[in-house]
């Protein structure tokens, strides 16, 4: 007996929703997308290119576009929502009237709404007070699934309905679906790593090496997962795909929007010009004020991520930034076999007069610092 086709209703019409839309429409699925310009459904509808965001990459004709969100959720199996996190929730309020308790809801949003600091799956819940939600992330460059290349992504949520269901309707020939159930781990994951590819697409654009992305991704590491674990989240999944992976990626290709905004900068432009360049998401930019916050109020050591909030919102110069980085607390190298506090305990007692603890990059100390370092 043929399987019956599943309905699945994409909420977005930016690169990423057209990416999965592609995804789901390959594998055999009924695919609605929804979006609010209406002669971008037409050109999806009639040429199958979504000529906005990604206008060089053929789409599968079968997917269908619609500007009536009812439309495209009647009869949808999976719903998922690849809309930017400052409109999330607005949007999840207007699909509201036609979502359905036994849909499965996945959020593809790689941000924090502001009010609460929320992921997008706690908006979901939040919204629909639903139990088949989960979250997917990874490194997914739209334009490198759009064409196909092999990539994999992680589908988390403690529901296992929905890890099954995602893996089935999007897993395909150039596509890997793995499971996890650490949704707030995997969703932190995705919004963190977007902080570091802004900073390292600026240390690219100001000539640092290899060795420098390589320490900047590997403290950056560090960071994500030490602000994760207090937050609740597991650590080892920053040693899978939507840790280590995704952060591997954004920080090392100019396909990421993120990384392109910090690129922009080095080169010298102000952040507003960096991102009216863009034309598209990148989220970091609010990620990162709202995790300087949220790791101040939880006491959570996270140099890098106040380093660029000073870069990007006090005029700090990156390269000042850098130095006074490189003149911070040598501390552990993996905090979960060498506990950092420590190394501290050990610097303390071993020095001849007592040292201050350095744990906040202030502006202070970058003024302090500038031209004293070794970067
Ligand atoms: N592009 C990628 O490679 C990629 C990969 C993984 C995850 N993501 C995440 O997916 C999310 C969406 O990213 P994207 O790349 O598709 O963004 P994008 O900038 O390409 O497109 C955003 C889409 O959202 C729509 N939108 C914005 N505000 C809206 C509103 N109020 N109502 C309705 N639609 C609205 C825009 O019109 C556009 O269609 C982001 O959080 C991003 O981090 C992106
Ligand atoms: O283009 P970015 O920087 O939003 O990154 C896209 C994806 O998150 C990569 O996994």
């Amino acid at each position: 007996m043929a399987e019956q086709q599943t309905n699945v209703a994409v909420l977005g019409g930016g690169s990423f929703g057209t990416a999965l839309a592609s995804i789901a429409a390959d594998n055999g699925a009924r695919v609605r997308q929804w979006m609010r310009d209406e002669t971008l459904v037409k050109q999806i509808n009639q040429e199958h290119r979504n000529g906005r965001y990604l206008p060089n990459y053929a789409m599968n004709p079968a997917v269908e576009a619609s500007a009536d969100i009812q439309t495209v959720l009647a009869d949808a199996e999976l719903v998922l929502i690849a809309i930017p996190s400052k409109a999330f929730r607005s949007v999840v309020q207007a699909a509201k009237a036609w979502l359905r308790p036994e849909q499965i809801l996945v959020s593809t949003t790689k941000g924090i709404e502001q009010e609460g600091f929320l992921l997008m799956s706690q908006v979901l819940e939040q919204e629909t007070g639903f139990s088949h939600i989960g979250v997917i992330a990874g490194p997914n460059l739209a334009s490198e699934i759009a064409d196909k290349q092999l990539t994999a992504t992680v589908i988390a949520s403690a529901d296992s309905l929905t890890r099954t269901r995602v893996q089935q309707v999007l897993g395909c020939r150039y596509f890997r679906v793995y499971a996890s159930d650490d949704r707030h781990g995997v969703e932190l994951g995705g919004a963190l790593k977007n902080i570091y590819a802004i900073a390292a697409g600026m240390a690219a654009a100001l000539g640092m090496g290899e060795n420098t992305r390589s320490m900047l991704m590997t403290r950056a590491l560090a960071e994500m997962s030490r602000f994760a674990v207090a937050q609740g989240a597991n650590p080892m999944t920053f040693l899978g795909l939507a840790g280590v992976g995704d952060l591997i990626v954004t920080c090392s290709s100019n396909l990421s929007r993120n990384y392109r905004v910090g690129y922009a900068m080095g080169e010298g432009r102000t952040l507003e010009e960096a991102v009216d360049a863009l034309g598209q998401v990148a989220e970091g930019v609010n990620t990162v004020k709202l995790v300087c916050a949220k790791a101040s109020e939880m006491d959570v050591y996270m140099p890098l991520a106040e380093g660029l909030n000073h870069v990007l919102f006090d005029g700090v110069p990156a390269q000042e930034m850098a130095r006074t980085l490189m003149m911070g607390e040598q501390s552990s190298d993996v905090e979960f076999i060498l506990p950092r506090e420590a190394v501290q305990q050990a610097h303390r007692d071993q020095a001849p007069h007592n040292q201050t603890s350095k744990n906040q990059v202030s502006k202070d100390q970058v003024s302090k610092n500038n031209g004293g370092g070794n970067a």
